[in-house]
């Protein structure tokens, strides 16, 4: 048992918003994504790689979830999942993700085959699906939280992808303008599950242990991802 007294609601709040600057917000590949530097066959690599991502994310939640024993937390997260796979068929994130993918070139064949996929993108967000599946539900929880820094960043997105790559129209993006608002509430209310139910300071630096973990995954995928453009 820690002695240590567990930090403060605002605190806590404090230690894991502290690791911004470790979200790849920041990533090399992101930054020249955002100067208009990147030329094609990286914006497909980009969308190709990052499908796995999107496409894994359900299973993720579904972890979640089955490690859940509280009904209103269950509840609350099988949005997520409704959100992505869509409540009917050619509905969801899913899809729009796929839109995105037709707007920088890529067949929806060679996106959905996952010919594109890195093995260290592939090694990165499996990491993340077995971290939900083996830690408790809190820790997985926290780790999604690096959607608290993801609203800004997605906004950036849409105005530089829009203002520096004249083949990409708003309606192709619509992935992320549809995001932005599901973020910002999405944030809030995971970050108000996290200090809830964080209540030690064990489960709270367990928690900000999740994060820093998220914010590695994200980074790998795209030190993957600029590897193999660099190849090209
Ligand atoms: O475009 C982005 O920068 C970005 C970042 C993140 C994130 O920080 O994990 C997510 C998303 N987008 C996103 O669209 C999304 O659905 C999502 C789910 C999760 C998660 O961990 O459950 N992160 C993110």
């Amino acid at each position: 048992m820690s002695t240590v007294h567990p930090m403060s609601p605002a605190e806590f709040t404090g230690a894991l918003r502290g690791l911004a600057h470790r979200y790849w917000g920041s990533h090399p590949f992101h930054q020249r994504m955002h100067a208009g530097e990147l030329a094609e066959h990286e914006l497909k690599l980009w969308a190709a790689n990052r499908w796995y991502y999107q496409c894994q994310l359900p299973q993720k939640d579904a972890a979640v979830i089955s490690n859940c024993p509280l009904p209103e937390i269950r509840r609350v997260w099988l949005d997520r999942i409704i959100y992505h796979d869509g409540a009917v068929e050619g509905e969801g994130g899913a899809e729009r993700w796929l839109r995105l993918c037709a707007a920088v070139g890529l067949d929806r064949a060679e996106v959905l085959d996952e010919r594109h996929v890195s093995p260290g993108v592939r090694f990165a967000v499996d990491a993340y699906v077995t971290f939900a599946r083996t830690k408790p539900w809190v820790e997985a929880v926290a780790s999604g939280l690096t959607e608290m820094f993801a609203g800004h960043l997605m906004q950036q997105r849409v105005a530089d992808v829009l203002a520096n790559y004249s083949w990409i129209s708003r309606a192709d993006l619509a992935y992320f303008t549809n995001r932005i608002d599901k973020v910002s509430g999405e944030g809030k209310d995971t970050l108000d599950i996290v200090v809830r139910h964080c209540v030690t300071r064990e489960q709270q630096e367990k928690a900000v242990a999740a994060l820093s973990f998220k914010c590695d995954v994200l980074w790998s995928m795209l030190d993957a991802v600029e590897r193999a453009a660099a190849k090209e």
